[in-house]
């Protein structure tokens, strides 16, 4: 089988050339580009052409592509040298508030291993800590919020996000888009259920017991919170792609915690209201939970353009449960990338045999990257992808 092409990388010298005017509208990266250059109609359209014309977009949109396209959920953090060596005494939160630093976070993964998109270096919570919400990210727990939202009176504390409350955001993704040149980038944000386990619970959970507990025992009030989060994850989802996003991904990471039953009634309308408030922008919607295959046909029913599958389903089987008109997004088992690279190869062909009858398919892990992962693993199994389905 023939080599997948090589794609030009985005530079290497970010902090080259930050201060040139609004990045979408530039083709060449910073490094050929003298500060102060104006940008021109002709060069924002062959860069938007040539973002339209990537594997990773084709692949959402069900076309044919040059060779199966791949990234990785949490590809941008822990797993890299590099980003531990950025991120030394920065606390999470405040690194995403910094835009040079989460430009330089968020390519470092395209550079290294060769991905097929960049997902723009955040987390879920900023947008709640945006309006206010008193929480922090506690290294290796998670996020951890002040006073849990439990009463109606705690819905006080969420507020609607506007641009202005993430400016940050704006600036950075403008930063990005020119630096990654053809390479898409990809917005994104927590789903409100994820959201609301976060803040009812006050921190991680195993068991969802508070946030169950509202869910049964007072819909309206758990249907008020829901509602306040998609309006909240909507404006967050939209500043992103304004300032230039080519996709969107919300994370319904703890979904799986819930029966098909309640997460109809209960999360589902909160979940497309969300993929409702962006989908004139044309851009590709992509959902994602993790042990939700139970939840593959009513999660792919809230709107979104791919599914995103963990390694428990295989591809074809998701493909029955999703039905036509979606691509699919997977599906290999994270801690898969311990083993030896013979077991990567064939644990991965796997996953691309069951890929074979897809209508479009993005290659990615089943849910994010480990910490511990070594970073060479995820750069051999890139190159496997591209070689292993070049077309
Ligand atoms: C549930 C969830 C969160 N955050 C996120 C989710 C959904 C994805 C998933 O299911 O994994 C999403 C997220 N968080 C982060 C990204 C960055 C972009 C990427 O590379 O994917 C993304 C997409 C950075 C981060 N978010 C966090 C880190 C680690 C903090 C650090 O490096 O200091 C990173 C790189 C912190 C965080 N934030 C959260 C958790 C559970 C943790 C890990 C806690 C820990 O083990 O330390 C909440």
């Amino acid at each position: 089988m023939g080599r997948a092409t090589v794609r030009r990388e985005p530079s290497a010298g970010l902090f080259a050339g930050l201060s040139v005017g609004h990045a979408r509208l530039l083709v060449v990266s910073a490094n050929e580009s003298p500060a102060g250059q104006q940008p021109t109609a002709t060069s924002a359209a062959v860069k938007n052409d040539s973002v339209r014309d990537s594997a990773f977009l084709k692949a959402c949109r069900r076309e044919p592509v040059p060779h199966t396209p791949v990234w990785f959920m949490r590809q941008a953090g822990r797993s890299l040298p590099e980003y531990r060596k950025v991120r030394e005494g920065i606390p999470m939160l405040e690194s995403c508030t910094r835009p040079e630093l989460v430009t330089e976070i968020t390519l470092q993964p395209v550079r290294r291993h060769n991905v097929d998109a960049a997902i723009y270096f955040s987390d879920i919570v900023v947008p709640l800590k945006a309006i206010g919400v008193d929480l922090d990210i506690k290294p290796g727990v998670g996020p951890v919020v002040e006073k849990p939202i439990r009463t109606r009176a705690d819905l006080a504390q969420l507020r609607d996000l506007t641009p202005e409350d993430v400016p940050y955001i704006t600036e950075a993704v403008g930063l990005l888009t020119r630096e990654l040149g053809a390479t898409p980038l990809i917005g994104f944000a927590g789903a409100p259920f994820t959201l609301a386990s976060y803040l009812v619970e006050g921190g991680p959970s195993r068991t969802y017991e508070n946030a169950k507990a509202i869910m049964y025992g007072d819909p309206q009030l758990w249907a008020d919170l829901l509602d306040r989060l998609a309006d909240i994850t909507a404006a967050f989802l939209k500043v992103q792609i304004e300032a230039g996003a080519s996709a969107v991904q919300l994370f319904d990471s703890w979904a799986g915690a819930l029966a098909p039953v309640d997460y109809r009634r209960s999360v589902l309308p909160a979940s497309e209201k969300v993929f409702k408030a962006v989908e004139g922008y044309g851009v590709p919607r992509i959902h994602f939970g993790v042990g939700t295959g139970e939840l593959l046909t009513p999660m792919s029913e809230a709107g979104v353009d791919v599914m995103g599958v963990d390694w428990r389903v295989p591809l074809d089987e998701a493909a029955r449960r999703v039905g036509p008109g979606k691509a699919l997004q997977g599906n290999l088992d994270p801690t898969v990338l311990f083993a030896s690279t013979e077991a990567v190869e064939s644990k991965t062909r796997e996953v691309l045999d069951s890929a074979k009858g897809l209508e479009g398919h993005i290659f990615n892990l089943g849910h994010g990257v480990m910490p511990n992962t070594p970073p060479d693993a995820l750069t051999r199994l890139v190159e496997y992808v591209h070689t292993n389905t070049a077309r």
